[in-house]
């Protein structure tokens, strides 16, 4: 069985972070381990507080993970400290880790900065030039290269942009954009675009941790990135029309849409 690693922070309201990664990675028949960087005290309404784990204990963690049950994939979320980033990025290069995917977590869809200043210049000195694919959203792409996105071109020059600073692909995703949910991939100076009807659905918690998930999943398995990318975002898309509709707030997305089917 594949075994797909998640680097990030819990949620405990189930939707996003770890506990989003775990139910994509099982859902894909993968095994799911998980290195914990932060608690958050956080629902479907906003994001009240943030307990950062020591770089220590996240090192401890991958310790642990890589010296016993290697992953085939791994995928970054949530890493709000620049010491946590370092020591993250010294133990990927230690391990030799393979098929590495960023999620370049900011801030969450229900409102609330998970990303300080100084964490984001250690994500792009220290831990993008590892990723083999990088996945910002339009807030956080636009955080990133400190431009405004408003069209599919905008889009396209913003991965550019992006795409030029590291090694690995870029992935624009466009859940954010008004009219559609068109995502855009850019690789080897290439674009793909990846058409995604835009969903009526507010419930939205968790979609890029979940993307990113099922994008290592697919990796894992084999998949090369566009594949891999395709198939991620069936998956989601998947789990966004199966509405759940739970809180008062951006709820979470239906993992279980794929056995519910069959029933
Ligand atoms: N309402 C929606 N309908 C269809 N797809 C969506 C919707 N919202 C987000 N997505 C898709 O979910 C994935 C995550 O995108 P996005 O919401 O932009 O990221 P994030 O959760 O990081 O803010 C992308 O593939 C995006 O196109
Ligand atoms: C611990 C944690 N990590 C990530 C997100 C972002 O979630 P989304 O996938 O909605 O952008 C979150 N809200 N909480």
């Amino acid at each position: 069985m594949k075994k797909v690693l998640s680097i990030a922070g819990s949620d405990c309201s189930g939707g996003a972070g770890i506990q989003a990664d775990i139910k994509t990675i099982t859902m894909h028949g993968l095994y799911a381990m998980t290195a914990i960087t932060a608690l958050t005290a956080q629902n479907t309404t906003g994001v009240y507080n943030v307990q950062v784990v020591s770089p220590e204990f996240v090192a401890q963690q991958l310790d642990c993970i890589f010296q016993d049950i290697r992953p085939d994939a791994i995928k970054i979320g949530m890493v709000s400290d620049s010491n946590i980033i370092e020591i993250i990025a010294q133990k990927l290069k230690t391990y030799k880790a393979e098929n590495i995917v960023i999620d370049p977590v900011m801030v969450a869809s229900s409102g609330g900065s998970l990303l300080s200043l100084e964490a984001k210049n250690a994500l792009k000195t220290g831990l993008f030039p590892l990723a083999d694919i990088l996945t910002p959203n339009i807030p956080e792409a636009e955080f990133l290269s400190e431009t405004k996105i408003r069209t599919h071109q905008d889009m396209e020059r913003t991965a550019a942009l992006l795409g030029e600073q590291i090694k690995g692909a870029v992935l624009l995703k466009g859940g954010h954009l008004l009219q559609e949910a068109d995502d855009l991939l850019y690789r080897n100076k290439d674009y793909f675009w990846y058409p995604g009807e835009k969903i009526q659905n507010e419930n939205t918690h968790g979609t890029g941790c979940t993307l990113s998930s099922a994008i290592a999943c697919n990796l894992a398995i084999g998949y090369d990135i566009s594949e891999s990318v395709k198939r991620a975002k069936e998956y989601v898309t998947g789990a966004i029309k199966a509405q759940l509709n739970l809180g008062t707030g951006s709820g979470p997305l239906n993992h279980m849409y794929l056995t519910q089917k069959n029933r």
